[in-house]
């Protein structure tokens, strides 16, 4: 069974003709090439599956939010293949049989999906996980994503015991103590909305703990969901020290800054929250030069009832797998501030590099995980389209320039418009 994908431009390899897929892998990237299967590929564009190290989708426990089977319809619908899911979900995956369990209903969706294992049981003790069995059950790494890790001596020693392992640690970086209950970012906007704050050392003073660890442990530390200045600043020092720290950035830290919100709107209530103008150029200039590996969507489904409300009481999060191409192509590669190929390595090559993924390049005898875009198709961010439960999300109505028109995982088929 073989399929032709033809005349489409393949940028990341310089050419525009065919690219031949069997048994699910590149065979071939040239002209003039046959397949049982053609697609047409004129005035569209081939790019390596998107890989998203850092999404939520809520099963089992949530499914009213999301559900493995929506998350992944609408990863596909985003152009992504590979997507790591947060184990924030009731039973939390921090023993064998809820990790196996998960595991089971992510295999039985169109792309790949990988699995994070808690850090601590119940996400928020201090009681360690059994990390060797959880990696003998596939974990892909340890994060206790939704909250920070708060006891020093937990992470320091969940650090030695992944790092024994060979596996990630990724870190929701907070201080509960320093975020004292806040809702959005601390400042003007705070005071001016009468919603209680979350200061910027909230996130950088755990992390400027979680790197000294990280430094005397050697493990292989992914700093989730970065927000601020100070942070990006520490992140620079740690990997000029030599220290295996990544970090990601979502969209919407990219896009929007404290200044977009006008009003009390759970629309736009994530954790961490949106900063000020100044950390969000920060965020972009860390992205530049290389302190920032990547880009994640931290996906975050919740019910229309979850997100009614004041920001006071709504939950923290938006959805992110739909719009994150559309959204980051307009606003920077048409602009001319960033490349294609920078933005294909941070949605593809960098993470699937970061975690030694077989994904992020269109080569010979790699799975058969290709997006195509059309980068000419211009329209607005419109939620009837979504295949996400969640329509928690600040962009919809935004004009866009570029969309993702199919979605091909292993081969198959996993969207297409
Ligand atoms: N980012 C969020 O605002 N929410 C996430 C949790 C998280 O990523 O910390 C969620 O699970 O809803
Ligand atoms: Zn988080
Ligand atoms: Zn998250």
């Amino acid at each position: 069974m073989t399929t032709v994908i033809q005349n489409v431009a393949v940028p990341t390899l310089a050419y525009t003709g065919d690219i031949l897929i069997a048994n699910g892998r590149f065979a071939a990237f040239g002209q003039h090439l046959n397949g049982d299967t053609i697609i047409d590929g004129t005035g569209l564009t081939a790019l390596p599956g998107f890989v998203d190290v850092h999404v939520h989708f809520r099963e089992p426990g949530f499914t009213a939010k999301e559900t493995i089977a929506t998350g992944a319809a609408a990863a596909a619908h985003g152009g992504y293949t590979t997507v790591v899911a947060m184990p924030n979900v009731n039973p939390v995956p921090d023993n064998v049989a809820d990790f196996v369990d998960i595991t089971k209903r992510n295999a039985a969706v169109p792309i790949h999906v990988k699995q994070w294992a808690a850090i601590t049981k119940g996400r928020t003790s201090t009681q360690s996980v059994d990390m060797a069995a959880l990696k003998a059950a596939g974990a892909f790494g340890f994060s206790n994503d939704g909250n920070g890790v708060q006891d020093a001596a937990t992470m320091a020693a969940a650090m030695t015991a992944a790092q024994h392992l060979n596996l990630p640690i990724a870190a929701h970086i907070e201080d509960e103590g320093l975020m004292q209950h806040g809702v959005v970012n601390a400042g003007k906007l705070a005071k001016k909305l009468n919603l209680p704050g979350i200061p910027n050392v909230a996130e950088s003073a755990q992390l400027a703990r979680d790197l000294e660890l990280a430094a005397a442990t050697n493990v292989h530390y992914h700093a989730c969901h970065i927000s601020t200045k100070e942070s990006v600043a520490l992140i620079r020092a740690a990997k000029a020290a030599g220290v295996h720290v990544t970090a990601e950035v979502t969209p919407h830290h990219l896009l929007l800054d404290e200044t977009d919100i006008h009003a009390d709107d759970p629309a736009f209530k994530m954790n961490p929250p949106l900063r000020s103008r100044a950390d969000h150029l920060a965020l972009i200039e860390g992205l530049a030069d290389g302190t920032l590996d990547m880009i994640a969507t931290d996906h975050a489904p919740h019910t229309a009832a979850d997100k009614t409300g004041s920001m006071a009481t709504a939950a923290f999060g938006i959805v992110g797998l739909e719009t994150a191409f559309s959204l980051l192509y307009t606003q920077f590669v048409t602009t001319k501030m960033f490349t294609l190929a920078q933005l294909v390595n941070w949605l593809s090559s960098a993470p699937a590099t970061a975690f030694g993924l077989p994904a992020g390049k269109l080569i010979v005898g790699a799975p058969a995980d290709v997006t195509l875009v059309d980068l000419n198709r211009q329209g607005t961010i419109d939620d009837h389209t979504w295949l996400s439960k969640g329509h928690n999300s600040p962009f919809i109505g935004r004009p866009y320039t570029g969309a993702v028109v199919k979605t091909i995982a292993s081969g198959q088929v996993a969207w297409t418009e």
